[in-house]
């Protein structure tokens, strides 16, 4: 439908960093360094953005999002937080590096208590390129975030004119502005700079929210890459450096080596929490198909991919959920 007028909306826009706020850099060729301009200049670059919303800009980070860390998000959330309770917008939009965007995001969406549309945005060539997609992303963010009609829709991911999702949003290509996908679900709708669209009303219903612990960091995870021709080694290091828990980026439907199996099953047996998830990209990881799960205690990431089972993961195990049957049924209620 035709946008409606967000000209007295409040939009906070927090800053992270990333190629949005990219700069050409003193290194030869396409080199550049991202979070390098502040989100108050970004807004300040793009025509027309002070007749979309009253908008403004706070700094929480200046980093690639390659250095993401429980640090940053753990400030992401007591500011949102704070405008949430002192009523202080009707929308936020999270300027961030898109490499760990969709990590971020579904964090945030596991821990926020908030109907009012949060937003995240980035861009796929910094601000000093030829045709930089940054400020059409940020207006096309902003519009989304100032409008009514994206409450209640959880984190939101606007890039190219597509609006995603957090638990389906992926990164899927290197260097291409049209990089952002769901492949288990389609976007949530579309966004230009005259109109929104979302193809479905907004679900009430939500799932459970995770607390965070007074401060960061959150339980390690960490995540092991299958592949053919794998043996024991990673796990049991990991199991060595004292993780909490192991997403595994199985092959396939979340398959490994009988190795690579065994090993787990005996860190399981040890108390470390085991998802396993797949490295293909798209689809769902079942219980029980070539893994018996039931009997090796493992529990398994139906849709979501390894970084954001990973993220899950550590949540459910700072609230002290680690038994196999009740960290499954977390997965299955995550929205
Ligand atoms: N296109 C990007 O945003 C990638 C830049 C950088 N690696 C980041 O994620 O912040």
């Amino acid at each position: 439908q035709q946008a409606s007028d967000t000209s007295r909306a409040r939009v906070l826009v927090l800053g992270t960093g990333g190629t949005i706020a990219g700069q050409a850099s003193a290194r030869a060729g396409n080199a550049y360094d991202s979070g390098k301009v502040s989100a108050a200049d970004l807004i300040a670059a793009v025509p027309g953005m002070d007749k979309l919303a009253q908008i403004s800009a706070e700094q929480i980070s200046a980093i690639g999002s390659q250095d993401m860390n429980d640090k940053v998000w753990f400030d992401l959330v007591k500011r949102i937080h704070a405008a949430i309770e002192k009523k202080e917008a009707d929308g936020i939009v999270i300027t961030h590096g898109t490499d760990t965007m969709e990590e971020t995001a579904f964090f945030l969406q596991n821990v926020l208590e908030t109907d009012i549309p949060v937003v995240m945005v980035g861009s796929m060539r910094p601000a000093t390129a030829i045709g930089a997609d940054g400020p059409a992303n940020l207006y096309e963010a902003v519009r989304v975030a100032a409008a009514p009609e994206s409450r209640g829709r959880g984190v939101l991911v606007v890039l190219n004119d597509t609006i995603h999702g957090a638990r389906w949003a992926q990164k899927t290509n290197t260097t291409s502005v049209q990089t952002f996908r769901s492949p288990d679900a389609g976007p949530v709708g579309y966004v230009d700079t005259g109109s929104i669209r979302f193809l479905q009303p907004a679900v009430t219903a939500k799932g459970p929210k995770l607390k965070l612990p007074e401060t960061a960091p959150l339980p390690r995870v960490d995540i092991v890459y299958s592949h053919a021709n794998m043996d024991a080694a990673p796990i049991e290091d990991a199991v060595k450096r004292g993780v909490k828990g192991i997403v595994l980026a199985g092959v396939g439907d979340g398959n490994s080596s009988k190795s690579a199996i065994d090993a787990l099953a005996a860190a399981a047996k040890q108390g470390v929490v085991v998802v396993r998830s797949s490295r293909v990209g798209s689809g769902f990881v079942n219980r029980n198909v070539e893994v018996n799960d039931d009997e090796l205690g493992f529990a398994v990431s139906l849709d979501l991919n390894p970084q954001k089972a990973r993220v899950l993961l550590e949540l459910l195990i700072a609230n002290g959920i680690t038994e196999p049957k009740a960290v499954q049924q977390a997965f299955v209620a995550t929205k």
